[in-house]
């Protein structure tokens, strides 16, 4: 897949503006500085958040942590420049299907499960683990040095993301009836899990620009195929379009307008799972930037907080009523298997 000429010019003033004209998610702002001080209406805000979209945007330039992932957000996005610049072979030498799980890196080319369009997905991945970069795993995935030699940035940024999503769960238990520390201890640093930083590639196209209003489904390259999270909750950042949450109610593909300064966050599977299905994790996907933005390479930094390997995903609400042992996925399993339906070849784990 050959890269766009367009070199993306570095700074989100320069970019293109997003077109105000096409229908945008309605998600709400949250202030993190507010969720630090358990504000009341913050946390109403983000409790009516997770029980609509699944989603929200999360002001951080509120507080020094907020403003500390920013930066560390922004070191990111200009490290994978050259790390998705890098030869075919150097990225395909710690390919994902090579290593024991969804960590490394994931070329364009993917075809998901029930795509009935069968297209061939155009974006790229790097995803670093949080136990490579703790220095924690038995099987350490040999990234590329450009990456290996950033590991003190991923770590800051790991870290404060954590946090945050530990602050989110711990305000969700409280309104779900589930004791906070009982979420805490199912997603420690400490623990082996599925927890990384994911980089984004999609490549500039500028014969996609204005075509978003007019082109069909099945003429519309997919970057990143329609999905939903997997894990407990996801913060994201991102400078150009492209991201799309689907309507519960119309099944529309709404776009999210990236908003300087704020992270993007929202819940997936686990933690729907962990609510007793009182929360909502968002399907979404990212297609080319709308409007004169298609033009340029798009990039993210997301970071997936995700339960301990072998947490097993079932209701933590009181009166729940167990699962029968035949559906009972750990957290492991369940990466894995939803990996797979997006076109991922990745190999059985040894405990499986
Ligand atoms: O790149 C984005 O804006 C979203 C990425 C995403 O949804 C994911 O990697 O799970
Ligand atoms: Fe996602």
């Amino acid at each position: 897949m050959p890269h766009s000429t367009v070199a993306r010019p570095g700074t989100p003033e320069m970019l293109p503006p997003f077109p105000d004209s096409l229908p945008q998610a309605p998600i709400q702002r949250i202030s993190l500085q507010h969720l630090i001080d358990r504000e009341p209406a913050a946390e109403k805000d983000l409790w009516d958040a997770c029980i609509s979209h699944g989603f929200f945007y999360l002001d951080c330039a509120s507080c020094d942590l907020g403003r500390s992932m920013v930066r560390a957000a922004d070191e990111l996005e200009k490290l994978s420049h050259p790390a998705f610049r890098l030869p075919t072979e150097v990225k395909q030498s710690a390919a994902m299907s090579k290593m024991r799980t969804l960590f490394g890196y994931k070329g364009p080319g993917n075809v998901a499960r029930d795509d009935p369009h069968k297209r061939r997905d155009v974006g790229e991945f790097w995803n670093v683990s949080k136990d490579d970069v703790l220095g924690q795993s038995e099987n350490p995935v040999l990234y590329p040095s450009i990456l290996q030699e950033a590991y003190p940035l991923f770590e800051d940024f790991m870290r404060n993301a954590h946090g945050v999503g530990l602050l989110v769960m711990e305000l969700l238990a409280g309104r779900l009836g589930i004791p906070p520390e009982q979420l805490a201890s199912k997603h420690k640093l400490q623990g082996k899990s599925g927890d990384h930083v994911r980089l984004t590639f999609g490549p500039g196209d500028p014969e996609e620009a204005k075509m978003e209003t007019t082109r069909t489904e099945a003429e519309t390259k997919i970057t990143t195929y329609a999905h939903t999270d997997f894990g407990s909750v996801t913060l994201l950042f991102n400078w150009l379009g492209g991201l799309q949450v689907e309507n519960r109610a119309s099944g529309v593909w709404e776009w999210v307008k990236p908003v300087p300064g704020h992270a993007i966050c929202n819940l997936g599977d686990a933690m729907y799972e962990f609510a007793g299905g009182k929360v909502s994790s968002g399907k979404h996907r990212v297609v080319a930037a709308p409007g004169a933005q298609a033009a340029y390479d798009r990039y993210s930094v997301v970071y997936f907080v995700r339960p301990e390997d072998d947490v097993v995903l079932e209701d933590l609400t009181p009166g729940a009523v167990p699962k029968p042992e035949a559906q009972r996925w750990t957290a492991g399993k369940w990466i894995d298997e939803r990996s797979r339906q997006l076109g991922n070849a990745i190999k059985k784990r040894a405990d499986a």
